[in-house]
């Protein structure tokens, strides 16, 4: 258990062993088997592949061992050999067409309107407006800015694709009896998955604690899977909800598989509107579900009472020790006055600690912040709430009228360990970007899977079937030159008609299907699978090696900075042992002083391989069943190891967060490490799948909205200012792909032409000028087609991508509400920090609690906090409905009325208005009350009319023409 040390160099290590240890013995008696089947399929040193056929045929003449069941096995095969042979021949992923019609309208309309917007630009240059040159001139700035900032936004999707899986063709090549793998044994690769969270306040344990249930009862090979927990903010309530959690998932995840609960969220299966007994046939799901339901029920308030018993548990803990030190004084002063001893006088005062229940201090933060102790200043903690399960299924008992029945359930639970990094004063800690690299280290020592998925503590588990999906990509033929499986970004408790665009669908369903058919979709931060090394910086398998018939590659790495993969050894077991070149010491400095993490570099990428059975990638397969085999247990030196490398020093004088891991320098640290990887030359895909892979929440009030927006944008103007902007990229970047990054660094800038543009109508109505000299019908037949067409393409989007027209719309509204908003400040804080290196922080977004509220489901978007975001539209729409009522007053009471201009500033101002109508609604607080808003714009518009009335009145009497001079 955990002992407090002073040193803050070695941060503490512990390793709780939990009730799944006396597993271990298990596995024992079957490991011999294991091993004949390891010798058998080891990997063969020139790594041909092994046709499935051929071994087919090693079965029938009996050179495999057998026992009674394998014979059986071998009779099924030979029946449904064809079917699975099949099966194994089948590609694991396919694409699925749009139809073909849509998309080639689709294509022609871009085309025409790239003609139309170039003829249009080209009459209004030369067609300047001689009466307000300066308002032409601004207009039409704008108007070549907006043309670009589509066309750059616009051409990346010019092919859009779906992408579909074939877990059934998984299932027969990696999970199914044959004769590479004559148990059965799943043959998929290992899986890390990350969760970040970073403060218990914002980011509820309870929310937290179920993703990782969620995650914990995936529908995955249970040994295969480790989940690591990443806690920034170093808090005893986190760590403490984890175990809670660690302890709940005993029943919920057997009782997960045993009923096929979907989704395995307990917070969110329980809160399901529809019959939980619907399709469910067992006799028994009445009595399990009651029992798990009380059980989760029990646990939530034992999760929220965590903070309470904390604070009640170090209060008891702080006062004995207050009186302890107290004692010690008085001692002191005793010995000093009576015996005159010199001795150091002892503090009156214990420090107010917080304390776990073993009665020891928590080495991570404290309530009330200490030296050493509080969020930005303390030690690293590991702890493993669940250990590695063994390597053969645990089948649970019957239960005895109270407990659940498991019998012929595996009740093993995959590894859960709580990650807490070293934080020091003067250090830069690099965000969430430094948290994942530091579990990138972690896991790498403790489990190694070859492949990463990380979760923001928010996206739980939808469909527990994903990360089968998701392997499907990595598995199949070229799969390893996937660095990563997006998958699409859904949320929850977003009120019905989205007001504020939170659920981004033209992004995730536009934006990034349309990348997938050019080299993949970006990497949005949650829900994503990573090839381990993708992240470690290596260059994809080179398509030159494919073509390499001597199939031989130097064994270490090359002299160049560059690191391929292709020149990792084609098995561990061959790689850099038999000379010690040089080029070799490269590797320890970039990936820093762990020799365990180094070695496990090329054991990952080992695994990581897709199976070598496939004809057509085999030089770089692995061979079947090369995986299989127990993990070693967890022991103290490997646990060390682990925290040794999330101290916050490891990180001195590597590539780390520059050519390794996630990358830093930015506060949207996601697209920069997808875009390192598409440089490179890597493939990324997306994956959609029906259930929902994953699904989170989003902030739904408009202010953390617009701080969430605001840091989106500042991190692309941080990307647009750094050696990260697409310009820079080499040529392994595609060229659609290349500009698309760019539309990601470019787009803040769009703001300050759309915030001129929204200032334009009042200006325009105000002074009675317009943009043109007159409405010309050239102007009008231009911006009748302009407008038609992007009507037409949005209609043509909304049919490919299967979104809402709805939803296309509430986009563009958000366009305009950030580009006025978030975006410009974004703009200009990117700018001072290129200009001052101001360093931006990453402000969180707040998590409200499931359910907290009974009686309205989106209270929080009625929330009204105030923030200097707000100004800008707020000007802009209280200026753009002045100036129509003021230019209204003056055609109508003028004796020239320019009835043409005032339509077209109408037009425009009209149009401004539109597009903020939710942002006006979100100023405008709950339905039905009404707030001082209202009141203030209707005294501002009352104060401008009668001046307004007065001045007309005035000019009339004095005869003069006012408003045509
Ligand atoms: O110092 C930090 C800051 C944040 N986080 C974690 O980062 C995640 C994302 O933070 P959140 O406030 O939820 O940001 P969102 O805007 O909702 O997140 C989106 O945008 C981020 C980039 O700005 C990405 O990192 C996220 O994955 C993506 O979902 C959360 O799990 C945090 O716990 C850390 O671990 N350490
Ligand atoms: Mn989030």
């Amino acid at each position: 258990m955990m002992s407090e040390e002073p040193s803050t160099r070695h941060p503490r290590i512990s390793h709780v062993s939990t009730s799944t240890a006396d597993i271990g013995s298990d596995f024992g008696s079957s490991s011999s088997d294991f091993a004949k089947y390891i010798v058998q399929f080891s990997p063969t040193p020139d790594n041909n592949p092994v046709p499935v056929q051929i071994a087919l045929e090693d079965i029938d003449s009996g050179s495999s061992c057998k026992d009674d069941e394998s014979v059986q096995t071998d009779l099924r095969i030979s029946e449904e050999g064809d079917a699975l042979l099949y099966k194994i021949s089948q590609p694991l992923t396919r694409i699925v067409k749009i139809s073909p019609i849509i998309i080639a309208l689709y294509r022609i309309l871009i085309v025409v309107r790239v003609v139309f917007l170039g003829l249009f630009l080209v009459w209004r240059i030369t067609n300047p407006n001689d009466k307000a040159i300066w308002l032409w001139f601004l207009s039409v700035i704008c108007e070549i800015w907006f043309a670009f900032s589509w066309l750059i936004d616009q051409i990346p999707r010019l092919y859009p694709v779906n992408h579909g899986t074939d877990t059934e063709a998984l299932k027969a090549k990696f999970e199914s009896p044959n004769p590479n793998n004559p148990t059965g044994k799943s043959d998929l690769p290992g899986i890390d998955v990350f969760v970040s969270t970073a403060d218990a306040e914002k980011e509820p344990p309870l929310v937290t604690a179920n993703t990782i249930l969620s995650i914990l009862s995936v529908d995955y090979p249970v040994e295969k899977l480790s989940c690591y927990i990443s806690d920034d903010g170093g808090s005893l309530l986190t760590f403490e909800a984890m175990a809670e959690a660690a302890s709940f998932a005993k029943i919920w995840v057997p009782f997960c598989r045993k009923h096929k609960i979907e989704p395995r969220n307990p917070e969110s299966y329980f809160g399901l509107k529809r019959d939980p007994y619907k399709d469910k046939v067992r006799y028994d799901f009445v009595r399990d579900r009651r029992y798990v339901k009380r059980g989760y029920e029990e646990f939530k308030v034992r999760v929220n009472a965590l903070s309470h018993s904390i604070r009640r548990r170090s209060d008891a803990f702080n006062s004995k020790e207050e009186i302890k030190a107290l004692e010690k004084w008085k001692n002191w002063k005793v010995k000093v006055e009576e015996d005159q001893i010199k001795e150091p006088k002892p503090s009156i005062v214990a420090p107010k600690a917080t304390w776990m229940s073993d009665g020891t201090h928590w080495p991570g933060t404290w309530s009330v912040p200490c030296p050493h102790h509080s969020k930005g200043d303390h030690a690293s903690v590991i702890q493993v709430l669940l250990d590695p399960p063994g390597d053969e299924p645990v089948t649970g008992l019957g239960g005895d009228g109270r407990a659940l029945d498991f019998v012929g359930v595996d009740i093993r639970l995959p590894m859960l360990v709580y990650v807490s990094r070293e934080k020091r004063p003067g250090y830069d800690h690099n965000k969430k970007a430094g948290a994942m690299n530091a579990l990138v280290r972690a896991s790498a020592i403790m489990s190694n899977g070859p492949f990463i998925l990380n979760l923001d503590c928010d996206h739980y588990v939808y469909n527990s079937r994903a990360f089968r999906d998701g392997i499907c990509f990595m598995m199949d033929r070229d799969g390893d030159r996937v660095c990563y499986v997006q998958f699409p970004q859904r949320f929850e408790g977003i009120d019905p008609s989205d007001r504020y665009a939170n659920n981004n669908t033209v992004f995730f369903d536009i934006n990034l299907r349309a990348l997938d058919g050019i080299q993949g979709p970006m990497y949005v931060g949650t829900g994503c699978l990573f090839r381990r090394t993708a992240l470690y910086g290596f260059d994809p398998p080179d398509v030159l090696v494919e073509e390499d018939p001597s199939g031989c590659f130097s064994c270490c790495y090359p002299k160049t900075k560059k690191r391929n993969l292709a020149t990792v050894a084609s098995e561990p077991e061959y790689y850099m042992d038999d000379e010690e070149d040089e080029d070799i010491c490269l590797i320890p400095k970039q990936f820093g002083s762990s020799s365990m993490l180094v070695s496990s570099v090329k054991v990952a990428e080992f695994q990581g391989r897709p199976l070598a059975t496939d004809q057509s990638s085999s030089r770089r397969g692995r061979p079947p069943g090369s995986l299989t085999g127990p993990r070693e247990p967890l022991d103290y030196a490997t646990v060390s190891e682990a925290v040794n490398v999330i101290s916050c020093w490891y990180e001195d004088k590597t590539e780390w967060g520059m050519s390794i891991g996630w990358v830093y320098g930015s506060v949207t640290e996601d697209v920069v490490t997808g875009f390192r990887m598409h440089e490179k030359g890597w493939r990324s895909f997306y994956c959609v799948t029906e259930p929902d892979a994953f699904r989170g929440t989003a902030p739904i009030n408009l202010t953390d909205r617009l701080h969430q927006v605001l840091r989106w944008a500042t991190g692309s103007v941080e990307i647009f200012f750094s050696r990260n902007n697409a310009v820079l990229a080499g040529r392994k970047l595609k060229f659609l792909q290349r500009i698309s990054y760019l539309n990601v660094g470019i787009y803040p800038f769009t703001s300050i032409f759309i915030l001129t543009y929204c200032f334009l109508p009042p200006l325009s109505l105000f002074s009675g000028q317009f943009v043109v000299d007159t409405l010309k019908p050239a102007f009008l037949v231009y911006l009748l087609i302009i407008s038609l067409s992007i009507c037409g393409l949005a209609v043509l989007e909304v049919k490919w991508s299967g979104i809402s027209l709805e939803e296309w719309w509430r986009n563009e509204q958000f366009w305009l509400i950030g580009g006025t908003s978030a975006h410009f400040v974004a703009v200009l804080q990117g700018i001072l920090k290129v200009i001052a290196g101001v360093e931006i922080s990453f402000t969180l977004t707040s998590k409200s609690s499931t359910g907290d509220d009974e009686d309205d489901e989106f209270a929080d978007l009625y929330l009204f906090k105030w923030t200097a975001l707000m100004i800008l539209p707020l000007m802009i729409i209280v200026l753009n409905i002045v100036a129509i009522l003021f230019a209204v007053c003056r055609t109508v009471f003028s004796e020239n009325p320019q009835w043409s201009n005032l339509v077209g500033g109408c037009f425009f101002a009209c149009w401004v208005l539109v597009h903020m109508y939710p942002f006006a609604k979100g100023l405008m607080g709950r339905r039905g009350r009404t707030p001082t808003i209202v009141y203030v714009w209707s005294g501002l518009i009352a104060i401008c009319l009668s001046l307004l009335y007065i001045t007309i009145k005035n000019s009339e009497i004095d005869g003069g023409s006012f408003w045509l001079t």
